[in-house]
């Protein structure tokens, strides 16, 4: 996991970065990272208590005071776009977003709003977010928005008819597949729509890494003795929340990557994304039902 070099030495003083899903995980290694480069980080967590006390620690360990939480509940369309006019009211610009937050099959919990969870956190959701932020990405272009996806978005389908397993039987394993392949159509045609604009955008898979998003696997080994005897080759097998950070963190600084806008990363390197991911049809197909579900009007 070393970064290429131009990466580990470029300061970002005077940026602003907004990280969603900050306070564990990649996410939270990822803020620390960005800190230790002098950007202002802003942390959007859905528990405030846990989020305080990760900016806490990043402060501490980076010296860097300007690192703040904001409350952000990704699975309501209302929290966001709460969270999204208080930021442009209050910040005045953004450089980089990093969609980050994520949840991994779940059982089949509706959000508030309707919509099956996984989809709805990992994918609906920060197009929302980001479509309100645009302007404010545009305003202070070159800027990025980095979407974390996953390797799993291999295999995966857009299922248009039955986007929500309203239908067919529910799969934790096809949801989660679903909404990660949604995050790459989704910088796919952002990328397309905002050519010329100065706002590129990127996704990648962070590698196989050790954190909390397996809680819901876990779930299915109630026995405590089965849990620790499945934890033992994620420690011997997985990589450290630092080491996850490392792609979305190259993908987030590593200068004139603008010219590969648009495309999948993993391993800090360039990588083929599934012919699934590369379908521009469905991508922007998803994009206009994307926007007709979070009620969006005008998009980019
Ligand atoms: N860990 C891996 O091996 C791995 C592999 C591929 C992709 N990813 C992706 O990496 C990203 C980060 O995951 P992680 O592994 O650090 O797991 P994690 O569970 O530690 O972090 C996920 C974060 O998302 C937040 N989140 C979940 N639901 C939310 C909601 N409704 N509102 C606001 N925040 C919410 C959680 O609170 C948490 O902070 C996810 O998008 C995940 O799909 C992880």
């Amino acid at each position: 996991g070393r970064l290429p070099r131009p990466v580990g030495v470029i300061q970002l003083d005077g940026k602003t970065v907004l990280i969603t899903g900050a306070n564990s995980g990649i996410g939270k290694e990822t803020a620390r990272e960005l800190a230790r480069r002098g950007a202002r980080v802003v942390m959007a967590c859905r528990d405030l208590t846990r989020a305080e006390q990760a900016a806490e620690e990043i402060r501490q360990s980076t010296g860097n005071g300007n690192v703040v939480t904001r409350h952000l509940d990704l699975a309501s369309m209302y929290s966001i776009r709460q969270f999204a006019k208080d930021f442009l009211d209050s910040e005045d610009r953004l450089d980089i977003l990093i969609n980050n937050a994520g949840v991994m099959m779940c059982p089949r919990w509706l959000t508030e709003d309707g919509f099956e969870t996984q989809l709805a956190v990992n994918h609906l959701s920060h197009f929302l977010l980001t479509n309100l932020l645009l302007p404010m990405l545009k305003s202070s272009a070159p800027s990025r928005v980095v979407n974390v996806s996953s390797i799993a978005h291999h295999g995966g389908r857009i299922d248009f008819d039955d986007l929500f397993f309203s239908k067919k039987p529910y799969s934790r394993l096809e949801g989660y597949r679903q909404s990660k392949l949604a995050n790459v159509l989704f910088t796919r045609e952002l990328s397309r729509r905002l050519t010329g604009s100065g706002v590129s955008s990127f996704c990648l898979h962070p590698g196989i890494i050790r954190t909390e998003l397996v809680r819901h696997v876990m779930d299915w080994f109630p026995i405590p003795p089965l849990r620790a005897l499945l934890r033992l080759p994620s420690l011997l097998l997985m990589k450290s929340p630092w080491q996850g950070c490392q792609t979305t963190v190259y993908c987030a600084v590593m200068p004139g990557l603008e010219e590969r806008s648009g495309l999948y990363f993993s391993d800090c390197a360039e990588k083929e994304a599934s012919a699934e991911g590369r379908d521009d049809e469905v991508a922007r197909r998803l994009w206009e039902e994307s926007a007709r579900l979070v009620g969006l009007k005008d998009t980019c």
